[in-house]
């Protein structure tokens, strides 16, 4: 007797998540979010201006809280423990891109690159800054990895923060409207990156987006209104049944 096939692994968890900012009129941010991120997933999240995009992401990212719900990582509930083990999850398991880079100002590329694996401490400050010429590298920056970010152009600074992103090898990259700040052909190559991220590089990928040919190229596309998952479906045609 064959067994049933095993559930895919999940990375990433939100669980009925709601996220209600406190006040004489509390504000719903996002309402009753449940999805699974899977290994080797690139799910786009579209929805209009003020539908609930960002602060979704910032509970998956667990750079928010929500309300009631939960969310997990690995299969960790994220939400009853305290900032310093959130903390740690974040940085061992999450990778963030911004649509502002947020990179430090007076350090070069290769030192932003360098600060995740510093701040997790599990190698050689040499070995940190092996790996962190390596990502630039890959990413098409070895001639600007001693520039600082007010030397690169927006599209060269957002590559430094994807390679920032990878720098731990996380599980899942977070990205929130990567390419809303970018020229159209900056917008393709960091486009092409995400892919790359996930077909070549071993990572999930979540991105929070606007533009419409991103949320095209992504495996999977959760769509927001009014803080609720309104639809959540698959970009990829089935293959025709032989
Ligand atoms: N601190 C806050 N206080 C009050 N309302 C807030 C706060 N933060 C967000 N909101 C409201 O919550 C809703 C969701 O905001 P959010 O930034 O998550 O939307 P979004 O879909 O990312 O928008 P955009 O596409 O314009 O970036 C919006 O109506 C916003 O005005």
């Amino acid at each position: 007797m064959s067994a049933a096939p095993a559930e895919p692994a999940v990375l990433l968890e939100a669980i009925h998540a709601t996220r209600v900012l406190p006040g004489v009129v509390p504000v719903t941010l996002v309402e009753d979010i449940t999805l699974k991120v899977h290994p080797g997933e690139f799910v786009a999240i579209t929805g209009p201006s003020g539908s609930g995009k960002s602060s979704l992401m910032y509970l998956l990212g667990l750079l928010d809280v929500p309300t009631s719900g939960a969310i997990e990582i690995g299969g960790v509930d994220t939400t009853h423990i305290d900032e310093d083990a959130r903390a740690a999850i974040r940085l061992g398991s999450l990778g963030f891109v911004f649509q502002f880079h947020f990179l430090l100002p007076e350090f070069s590329a290769v030192d932003n690159v360098m600060l995740p694996m510093r701040a997790l401490g599990a190698m050689p400050i040499a070995r940190c800054r092996e790996r962190a010429e390596m990502l630039l590298s890959q990413l098409g920056l070895e001639p600007h990895m001693a520039k600082r970010p007010d030397q690169l152009s927006g599209g060269q600074r957002q590559r430094v923060a994807i390679a920032r992103a990878m720098a731990n090898h996380p599980p899942v990259i977070l990205a929130d409207e990567p390419t809303g700040n970018l020229d159209t052909a900056s917008s393709q190559q960091v486009l092409s990156i995400l892919r790359g991220l996930v077909d070549e590089h071993d990572h999930s990928v979540v991105v929070v987006t606007h533009d419409m040919e991103l949320a095209a190229r992504a495996d999977r596309r959760i769509h927001i209104v009014d803080g609720r998952i309104a639809s959540d479906a698959s970009n990829r045609r089935e293959a025709p049944a032989v």
